[in-house]
């Protein structure tokens, strides 16, 4: 768990981060969203103690980040690009911070196996891709075994399928009842991860809200279904909030109530063949665009004047 309580950084004059209160709660993926320069990495410094805050406090399960006794084997973090000696073996690497922080030689072999990187873990790190070094990154968050697992973007520079591995761990390290918190400014990739949303915009809090509930808000929560047995997978989708409608006869279903990631997590459960599955993600990238719509540092759609203009109010 983790607590932030008006938690403030600023940096002269500018507030970087601007009385930030949430809970990351465990046994679900949070997603810390925002634009570029919103205060998502500023918010992870402060969690793991790399930056003090200037007003307010945060905590991980009770305590601030210092004064736990195994920091390690209580949060696990993946910042920016990890210091990582260029000439050292990713074994060599994860090896030594085990040693220094009383964790077992068995548990490096592990985080190899978790994090993919069996093959290349006798090779030096300084000739690593960016998606090896993501996933070294990753391996080192993992060692100590920790309670609560935080990503600052952890799919930058991973391809497809490090895309998909970092999201079926992700869902699994929450499966296992750890609190799990990846920062993105991305939408469409924390949408398919998180279920609990806590997004930021020049470092203020713009909300604190479900997939779901988001969703229903920018009132695109239909999911269209294609699956072998329609009348099977509506018997199966029914509840409460659920509406399921389709022609008869018809493979195709349209589904208000759940999201996508329900209905294939409930149609896998029950061994339904699925054909087609697709929420109304434009929308739910709209409902984050007009959230952050005031807080994004630099539009895109500036004109040439305005930027000469601001240009030479700076230079
Ligand atoms: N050490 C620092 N000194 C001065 N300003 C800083 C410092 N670190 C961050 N900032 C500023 O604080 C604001 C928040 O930055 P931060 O990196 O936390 O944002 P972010 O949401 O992680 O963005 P990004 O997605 O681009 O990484 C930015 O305007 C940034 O320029």
């Amino acid at each position: 768990m983790i607590d932030a309580r008006q938690l403030t950084k600023r940096y002269g004059e500018k507030t970087a981060v601007d009385s930030l209160d949430f809970t990351v709660r465990p046994g679900t993926v949070t997603g810390f969203l925002g634009p570029n320069g919103a205060g998502k990495s500023t918010t992870m410094r402060m969690i793991v103690g790399l930056d003090a805050p200037t007003g307010g406090s945060v905590t991980v399960n009770g305590r601030r980040y210092a004064q736990h006794r195994a920091p390690l084997q209580e949060v696990g973090a993946l910042l920016e690009a990890k210091s990582v000696h260029p000439g050292r073996s990713a074994y060599r690497h994860l090896k030594a911070l085990a040693l220094t922080h009383g964790i077992p030689q068995r548990r490096v072999v592990e985080v190899i196996e978790i994090a993919g990187l069996g093959s290349v873990a006798r090779k030096r790190a300084g000739a690593f891709s960016l998606g090896m070094g993501q996933r070294l990154g990753i391996a080192a968050a993992l060692l100590g075994d920790p309670q609560t697992v935080m990503l600052d973007e952890p799919v930058n520079g991973l391809d497809p399928e490090g895309v998909l591995w970092i999201r079926n761990l992700l869902t699994s390290l929450a499966a296992e009842g750890r609190t799990v918190f990846v920062s993105s400014h991305l939408m469409s990739e924390v949408a398919l991860v998180a279920d609990h949303l806590i997004v930021v915009g020049r470092g203020r809090l713009l909300a604190d809200t479900t997939v779901r509930d988001l969703v229903r808000a920018a009132g695109g929560d239909t999911v269209q279904v294609a699956t072998q047995d329609p009348a099977r997978l509506r018997d199966v989708l029914a509840g409460p909030g659920v509406d399921v409608t389709g022609r008869i006869g018809s493979e195709e279903l349209q589904v208000t109530g759940l999201t996508a990631r329900e209905i294939g997590l409930k149609a896998a459960e029950h061994g339904i063949a699925l054909f087609e599955l697709s929420s109304r993600q434009v929308s739910l990238e709209r409902a984050f665009m007009d959230l952050t719509r005031d807080a994004v540092e630099y539009h895109g759609s500036t004109t040439g004047t305005e930027a000469a203009e601001s240009l030479g109010r700076t230079a």
